[in-house]
């Protein structure tokens, strides 16, 4: 579903990274800049190189960024003398607990290193390691140490920004710093701009992997590419499924030019937006909003607004634990992704939903006399053994519409809960009615044995959400009536989005199956 970051020797990116490889000019160690002495390498990035550093004075460890002007062309020196000054700028105007502070710019004077005579040297506070360390140290699948605190940091930064009327612009986790006292800064803002109206102009550099689909369809005058605030946001999504995934990309694709491309399909309605499992409900709409396929949907969702849900997910866990949660319905568990088979059975009683990832049970449970909108009713008619299956599926979706009863009644019509269903006519077969080579292409691996198999209720339950999922962001694309989403989709179930999309509504040939659908929505939803 999602693949962790591979390097791709063919990437423009990845081979920007090989070109940091090649060697470079060092300043030698207790090297003296000003009041700083120079250290051991931290790293290089596009411009220059990093090092430790510590204040001659008091020995406070500082990092200082030594960026060579000697080989460049005029025009590089103009720009890199602009994204100095931007980021000089910026620091001194946008003072934050979650912005890495530039303490001085100074000249470098070593007539002895033709190479570094006169570079510009930036001394900042000293990190201790960047998200990017971090990520690629994680395992994959669980969130990161910290995970919560540094989703809180990043998004309270960027609010900063934003409120300041900035744009960073090259949001990605080599530019999120941990300080040694757990401090997350936001660092880099050779690319933040100040805002100019809406949005802002920047030279096309960023980073594949975190640019917004729209920046591939915009124009690119000679100022550069419009670069909004909405642009910070959809990196910030990216990222948040980073953190919480242990690096895993929420778009898949062995190389970052292959995830931008599946993110261009999901932004062109020609593919749905697969989240990880594990990720939390709340987590996910967040995720899911900040990924908005373009910048109009997007902009709603504001940093300050992020911030606000994150704290407000992330809270402390006094106040978490007093936060009731939706669940399904009475007397069950959900059981979170990675966890499908068995059904926990506890009593009525109002519980608690555990927002940390433990990879284990995430159990909601609710007031047995108070059914929750779109879960299953206790008193239904849905198989025990497939309640849990069902609205896990249900809940993959992010979309409002595909609920775990809305999927209960589809596969009701379709097969009356029977997972040995078959329909030889038809080629249609399982829980679900899956034609085989039409569950080739979207199928899921429900149930996570390896093997995605059309007769495995998970298998087909899961893919059934998300080819529903689907369906439903294609009709609302397509502008057809809200109200009418679960008809349109068990219609689109039955036939495909183009014949739906085409006659406007319910093909006549399938309203009988339509309406089936729709009274065992209402029964489950009384
Ligand atoms: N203040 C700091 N403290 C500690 N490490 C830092 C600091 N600033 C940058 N680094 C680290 O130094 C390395 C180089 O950083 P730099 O900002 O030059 O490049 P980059 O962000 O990796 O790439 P680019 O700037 O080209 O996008 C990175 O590993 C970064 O995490």
């Amino acid at each position: 579903m999602t693949t962790a970051d591979a390097q791709d020797p063919q990437d423009p990116q990845d081979s920007q990274d090989d070109d940091l490889e090649a060697p470079r000019p060092r300043l030698p160690e207790g090297f003296r800049i000003e009041g700083w002495e120079t250290g051991a390498v931290i790293g290089s990035g596009g411009w220059g190189t990093v090092y430790e550093a510590r204040t001659v004075a008091d020995g406070t460890p500082v990092a200082v960024k030594v960026l060579p002007t000697g080989a460049l062309g005029p025009g590089q020196r103009a720009a890199l003398g602009e994204l100095v000054a931007r980021e000089v700028r910026f620091s001194a105007e946008a003072d934050h607990p979650h912005l890495v502070r530039t303490h001085a710019v100074c000249t470098v004077e070593a007539p002895e290193l033709p190479a570094l005579d006169g570079a510009i040297a930036l001394v900042m506070d000293r990190a201790e390691a960047s998200l990017k360390d971090v990520l690629d140290a994680a395992g994959s699948g669980r969130p990161i140490d910290g995970a919560e605190r540094v989703l809180r940091g990043v998004a309270a930064g960027l609010a900063h920004m934003h409120d300041a009327g900035w744009v960073h612009g090259d949001l990605k986790p080599a530019n999120v710093l941990l300080g040694p006292g757990g401090q997350v800064w936001l660092a880099d803002f050779g690319l933040a701009t100040e805002l100019d109206g809406t949005h802002a102009h920047l030279p096309p550099l960023g980073t594949l992997d975190h640019l917004p689909p729209e920046w591939w369809s915009q124009r690119t005058g000679t100022q550069g590419a419009v670069v909004r605030p909405t642009a910070d946001i959809w990196a910030f999504g990216v990222l948040a499924h980073q953190v919480l995934t242990g690096g895993l990309h929420p778009f898949a694709g062995a190389t970052a030019r292959a995830r931008s491309l599946s993110a261009q399909s999901y932004a062109r309605g020609t593919a749905p937006l697969r989240l990880d499992a594990g990720l939390t409900g709340d987590m996910r709409r967040l995720i899911a909003d900040c990924l908005a396929p373009d910048h109009t949907t997007r902009l709603p969702h504001t940093a300050r607004d992020i911030a606000a849900r994150i704290e407000d997910i992330t809270g402390s866990p006094r106040r978490r634990r007093r936060r009731l949660v939706p669940a399904v319905a009475a007397g069950f568990v959900v059981l979170t992704a990675g966890a499908v088979a068995g059904v926990a059975l506890l009593g009525g009683g109002v519980g608690t939903r555990d927002d940390d990832h433990d990879g284990g049970v995430s159990a909601t449970v609710t007031d047995a006399r108070r059914p929750v909108p779109g879960e299953i009713p206790a008193d239904s008619d849905v198989p025990e053994a497939l309640r849990p299956v069902i609205a896990r599926a249900a809940h993959r979706c992010t979309d409002e519409e595909i609920t775990p009863v809305l999927l209960a009644a589809l596969i009701k019509a379709e097969s009356g809960f029977d997972t040995n269903a078959s329909r030889p006519e038809s080629e249609e077969y399982g829980v679900a009615m899956w034609t085989p080579s039409v569950f080739r292409a979207w199928a899921v691996d429900g149930d996570g044995d390896g093997d995605k198999d059309h007769m495995s209720p998970p298998d087909a339950i899961a893919t059934m959400s998300l080819y529903v999922c689907w369906l439903d962001q294609r009709f609302k694309q397509a502008g057809l009536p809200k109200k009418d989403l679960p008809a349109l989709v068990a219609a689109g179930y039955r036939t495909s989005d183009r014949t739906v999309i085409e006659e406007g509504g319910v093909p006549a040939r399938v309203r009988p199956h339509v309406d089936r659908v729709l009274r065992y929505l209402a029964a489950y939803e009384r």
